[in-house]
């Protein structure tokens, strides 16, 4: 448990971070090719004139001709800029310029900041309800209370887009999910617990509001301001809204009303809870200090104070960031794909809901990447990581949801699973390629063999591959490790897993009867093949496939490529005529290109080139591609001119006798395969449009290529799978992290790489 904070920058870094590469957090991209007469003629004028006329006659069009749809606005004027108080509109920027890019990072909602100057909530008012048009949606962001609840009332009632004041609701939203979880872990009813909020403003009055709809009773709530406890007849610095949150309590100060209270609320000011107060709570109290930058308590001082305590900030540096941003971008996502007229009540409450189940679910292992350490629900983690790619899915498609089902959504959305696939998609693009190939493997399940079950990474990968109905693991391990593992890793029926442990494995003799006839002329006497069936578990793993006690196989976490390979060749060939080698799959955003042969051959000849052409194009065709194929070298049809173009213009010339039905062409650099402009200087070239198979001409060059481009395009990047062998066998990379296995997992299952 990390009670400290754990990540450390000083103000210069803050304010490098804010001013290198380009001043601020944000550019805008175009989303359309403006590089020729033509493209400037589409995007601007006369083009442009169509869709103009379009939504003239029919503003819904707006949606479909503008990026309207997906654009949200995050206005503020500044006048409660986290808790730092009014800074005024300009000083607000870096905040709003922030919620931007967490819309963009988190939900693909694209974003812009507006700081309007005024304090006066009447001509805010106006000149944010005369920006409809551009927007789909509105975010409104750190307006002081009392201003800010007339504000975005009166903009809701106005505008016919979603308008939201994030600090009300989208923390409302959160703190209740987090206080459900903290409820449940410590076996409290919200029917029952007394709570002490600090703070009535914006925050406060939603928080409060959101948490009384939810089941806490009115009378145990003692809301607190700079002035003290809001109590019933109070008069000095009141309005309607504290009012209503006033109580019958004799407790005129904070440290009076948190003697016995289950729950600590804090949306004020950094410091205002002394460590001393909480010392009087209630056993195990639940600490929400959620004030920003700096909360109302460090962690540090309320585990000091109170060992037993569970304690969230609105920090990421901080165990359970109990923070808006878990909130806003998935709640704007859902609303923004069902073009909803507002976000209401429903919605709020299916968000909080859908937030609080996520976190007592296994967390995948991204979020640990993300964090530097493994996150299980319970007392430092009772909410989300904002990390948690789930969030996305899970939080907008029941926001969606939720505007179907009270009638405010004016696009329905009609196959919902179809909806999640999009929602995953736009996060990680793989999602969208790999979408058919795992539609296929669900509905014919394979029994797929995981060699190193004893290895967390890859038995994470089998539980998911069973828990999503890809079909069977068999996991090889000795018996008791895994069952261990099984269980560590949170599987409430261990023992319903098929496992295999080459110790007391009755298949034994028949794999030493299979393996010693094709090993003895190889140099193994029959004492070593009993040693490496026992000993080795690609041995074993293979066998178990070659016996046919399952479909597929995956390895390669705990040996390197090589030598994996090595073992697995000692019981399986390559499929006769066919010579194993690698591909990597890029997914980029518009594009998907197949790289071969990046882990087998280190100078591959003329024949091997050709054959690993029609196999890759195989495999592209497999998932839905019609393959261009490009051999490429450093030379571009003869420029510059070099030995090593021979191999390649032989493998040309042996698919000019084969007509092997697809498209290829070579030798050519990769700019000449992949960017159109550079194609047009080659009009004899036989590719219709940019490759997206690449034969590497030799091993350097693929495996430099496909690091490169996994080391600087992140996850988009699949594979290797490994093509040609006699069963489907993959090796995932030593350094896979479980989605990687899957993946593997099912592209071999489905008969896409094998
Ligand atoms: N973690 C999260 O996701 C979020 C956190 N917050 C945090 O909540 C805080 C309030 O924000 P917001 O509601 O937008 O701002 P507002 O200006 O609307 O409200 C501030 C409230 O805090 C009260 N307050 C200030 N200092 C103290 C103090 N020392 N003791 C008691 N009450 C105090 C003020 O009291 P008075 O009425 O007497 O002036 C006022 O009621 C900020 O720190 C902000 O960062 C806000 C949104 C989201
Ligand atoms: C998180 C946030 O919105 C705030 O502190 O104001
Ligand atoms: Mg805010």
């Amino acid at each position: 448990m990390s009670e400290e904070s754990n990540v450390r920058f000083t103000e210069r870094e803050a304010l490098f971070y804010h001013k290198t590469i380009r001043p601020g957090k944000i550019e805008i991209i175009a989303s359309k090719p403006v590089a020729t007469q033509r493209d400037l003629s589409l995007a601007y004028s006369p083009g442009v004139a169509v869709p103009v006329q379009a939504i003239a006659d029919n503003p819904a069009a707006a949606y479909d001709y503008t990026a309207k749809g997906n654009l949200v606005a995050v206005i503020s004027n500044g006048t409660a800029i986290l808790g730092m108080g009014n800074l005024g509109a300009l000083a607000s920027k870096p905040v709003m310029e922030g919620k931007a890019v967490l819309f963009k990072r988190f939900a693909d909602v694209d974003s812009i900041d507006i700081e309007v100057a005024t304090e006066d909530p009447e001509r805010f008012i106006e000149a944010v309800a005369l920006l409809e048009p551009s927007f789909g949606g509105i975010n409104l962001e750190d307006i002081r209370a009392p201003e800010c609840f007339i504000i975005e009332q009166a903009l809701r009632d106005r505008l016919k887009i979603p308008v939201m004041h994030d600090d009300q609701h989208g923390t409302a939203i959160i703190s209740a999910a987090g206080l459900l979880n903290a409820c449940h872990l410590t076996g409290r009813k919200l029917e029952d617990v007394k709570v002490v909020v600090n703070g009535a403003g914006a925050a406060a009055i939603a928080c409060t509001a959101l948490m009384k709809a939810m089941g806490v009773r009115h009378e145990n709530v003692i809301m607190c301001d700079r002035s003290g406890t809001i109590y019933q007849g109070r008069t000095d610095s009141m309005d309607q809204w504290k009012s209503a949150h006033a109580v019958d309590t004799p407790a005129r100060t904070l440290e009076e009303a948190l003697k016995g209270a289950d729950i600590f609320l804090g949306l004020s000011a950094a410091n205002a809870l002394k460590p001393e107060w909480v010392k009087d709570m209630a056993p195990q109290p639940i600490i929400f200090a959620m004030a920003n930058p700096d909360p109302e308590i460090s962690p540090p001082d309320a585990k000091a104070a109170r060992p037993d305590c569970i304690i969230a900030t609105g920090r990421s540096d901080y165990p359970n960031q109990v923070n808006n941003v878990l909130g806003f971008p998935f709640i704007f996502r859902g609303a923004l794909d069902v073009q909803a007229t507002m976000i209401n009540e429903d919605m709020k409450i299916a968000a909080a809901k859908a937030i609080a189940e996520l976190a007592r679910e296994p967390v995948p292992e991204e979020v640990a990447a993300a964090y530097g350490k493994n996150h299980q629900f319970g007392l430092d983690y009772i909410i989300p990581a904002p990390f948690d790619p789930r969030l996305m899915e899970v939080v907008s498609s029941a926001v969606a949801k939720a505007a179907m089902d009270s009638g405010v959504a004016q696009r329905p959305i009609e196959d919902f699973e179809a909806y999640r696939n999009e929602l995953k998609a736009r996060l990680n693009p793989t999602t969208s390629v790999l979408t058919n190939v795992y539609a296929q493997v669900k509905q014919n399940p394979k029994r797929v063999i995981f060699a190193e079950a004893e290895n967390e990474v890859m038995l994470r990968a089998a539980i998911q591959f069973r828990d999503f109905g890809y079909g069977t693991p068999v996991l090889v391990g000795r018996t008791h490790a895994v069952l261990a593992k099984l269980g560590e890793l949170g599987v409430s029926n261990p023992e319903s897993y098929e496992i295999h442990n080459s110790a007391v494995s009755p298949l034994v003799p028949d794999m030493i009867n299979y393996l010693y006839p094709r090993l003895q002329r190889r140099g193994f006497l029959e004492r070593d093949v009993t040693r490496m069936v026992n000993n080795e578990r690609n041995v074993f793993a293979s066998l178990l496939l070659a016996l046919g006690h399952a479909d597929a196989m995956i390895s390669g976490m705990t040996r390197t490529f090589a030598q994996t390979l090595n073992e697995v060749r000692r019981v399986l060939d390559p499929k006769p005529g066919h010579i194993p080698f690698g591909i990597h799959l890029m997914v980029a955003k518009h594009t998907t290109v197949f790289l071969a042969d990046t882990t087998v051959h280190e100078r591959p000849s003329a024949e091997e080139l050709a054959h690993i052409a029609i196999e890759t194009a195989a495999v592209a065709r497999r998932m839905g591609h019609e393959p261009r194929v490009a051999f490429l070298s450093f030379s571009t049809f003869g420029n510059p001119y070099g030995k090593w173009v021979d191999n390649i213009r032989d493998a040309v010339a042996i698919l000019d006798a084969k007509q092997p039905g697809f498209e290829y062409e070579g030798e050519m650099a990769p700019d000449a395969a992949l960017n159109p402009a550079i194609m047009a200087n080659y009009p004899f070239s036989r590719l219709s449009g940019p490759a997206n198979v690449l034969v590497m001409p030799g091993l350097q060059s693929a495996n430099i290529s496909a690091k490169l481009l996994r080391e600087l395009g992140g996850n988009a990047v699949i594979g290797p799978m490994l093509i040609g062998m006699e069963k489907p066998v993959q090796i995932t990379p030593m350094t896979s992290i479980a989605p990687d296995i899957l993946t593997l997992a099912a592209l071999a299952a489905g008969g896409i790489a094998g």
